[in-house]
């Protein structure tokens, strides 16, 4: 297939390295001066605009910065410039597309949202507008899986989309934890870790729950040991510039003396031995 990657920073070149390691035909579209040094020894092509990379282009990944005005005035180019088959994909992480698609064809536009890297994550929430195809939504699911990924269906637009909510509620509390003292971010990472990380990773929060209530199920958890958990009152994190510089500040102390490079290739060595365990080894 042909694929044009609009967007190659962090989640955009990912993406290329995923479709170019399927032989897909890859072409990428990027202002940033360094896009050829960024590209290395990607085998894909670098096209010197939008219109020359979607111009015969079956599947349209768009990587761009997440703001609304920046996805909208894109998208209208797409819709306009992109042959009449091609899929328009956006990687946004919470904007749905019936936000950047008001005004145009938006049939052939829904989310394909991945968790960083696509790569290495199988994830990509496939998050339909009121106006996309089921053919298109079809297509799109055939694609991702036949890129080794796990597409899931949601059935309705929110904004962040489920997985992007779930981590957000978990961060929040995380940093509300972070700045009453409770633990530091190390600390906290330890926690989740050497526990729900490696539960969720293994069964999710339901069937985890299921199984936490015993022979009784997720209905004995939830009748009986729940009740204690009802009674917490979550923390509201303080989102103040100040109170976030002494957030950021703490990170950094935690692991700001180690090289990005570095860390990322070790949470990818052990994100990709969990998927082996898990039998999808074969999703790079
Ligand atoms: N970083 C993540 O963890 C992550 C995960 C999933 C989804 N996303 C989403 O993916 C998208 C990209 O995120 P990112 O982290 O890769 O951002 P990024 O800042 O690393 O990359 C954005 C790229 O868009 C390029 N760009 C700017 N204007 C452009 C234009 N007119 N045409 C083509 N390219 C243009 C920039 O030069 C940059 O390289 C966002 O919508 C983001 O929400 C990010
Ligand atoms: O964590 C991820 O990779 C995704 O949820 C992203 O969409 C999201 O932007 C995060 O990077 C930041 O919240």
């Amino acid at each position: 297939m042909k694929i044009a990657v609009i967007g190659a920073g962090t989640i955009g070149l990912s993406w290329a390295a995923l479709f170019a390691g399927h032989g897909h035909e890859v072409r990428v579209s990027d202002p940033r001066p360094d896009l050829v040094e960024a590209v290395g020894d990607l085998d894909v092509h670098i096209a010197a605009s939008v219109s020359e990379a979607v111009r015969d282009a079956d599947v349209v990944q768009e990587n761009g910065p997440e703001r609304l005005d920046f996805k909208r005035e894109l998208f209208a180019k797409l819709v306009a410039e992109a042959p009449a088959h091609a899929l328009l994909l956006s990687s946004s992480s919470a904007i749905p597309s019936s936000e950047f698609t008001a005004g145009i064809d938006g049939s052939r536009v829904l989310i394909g949202h991945p968790f960083n890297p696509p790569h290495v994550m199988p994830l990509v929430e496939v998050v339909p507008n009121p106006r996309t195809t089921e053919e298109t939504v079809r297509k799109a699911v055939e694609f991702y899986r036949s890129l080794g990924r796990v597409p899931v269906v949601e059935h309705r637009e929110v904004p962040g989309f489920v997985g992007n909510r779930l981590q957000n509620a978990l961060q929040r509390e995380a940093i509300h934890l972070v700045q009453e003292g409770v633990v530091d971010p190390a600390g906290l990472d330890e926690v989740v870790v050497n526990s729900l990380g490696l539960r969720w990773a293994a069964v999710g929060p339901f069937l985890g729950s299921h199984l936490g209530g015993g022979p009784g199920g997720y209905r004995h958890l939830a009748t009986h040991i729940g009740s204690s958990m009802r009674r917490l009152t979550l923390g509201q994190p303080d989102d103040s510039p100040e109170a976030t510089e002494r957030v950021i500040e703490a990170v950094e102390k935690a692991y700001g003396d180690r090289e990005y490079t570095e860390l990322a290739a070790e949470r990818d060595r052990k994100q990709l031995a969990i998927l082996a365990a898990r039998g999808q080894g074969d999703t790079k």
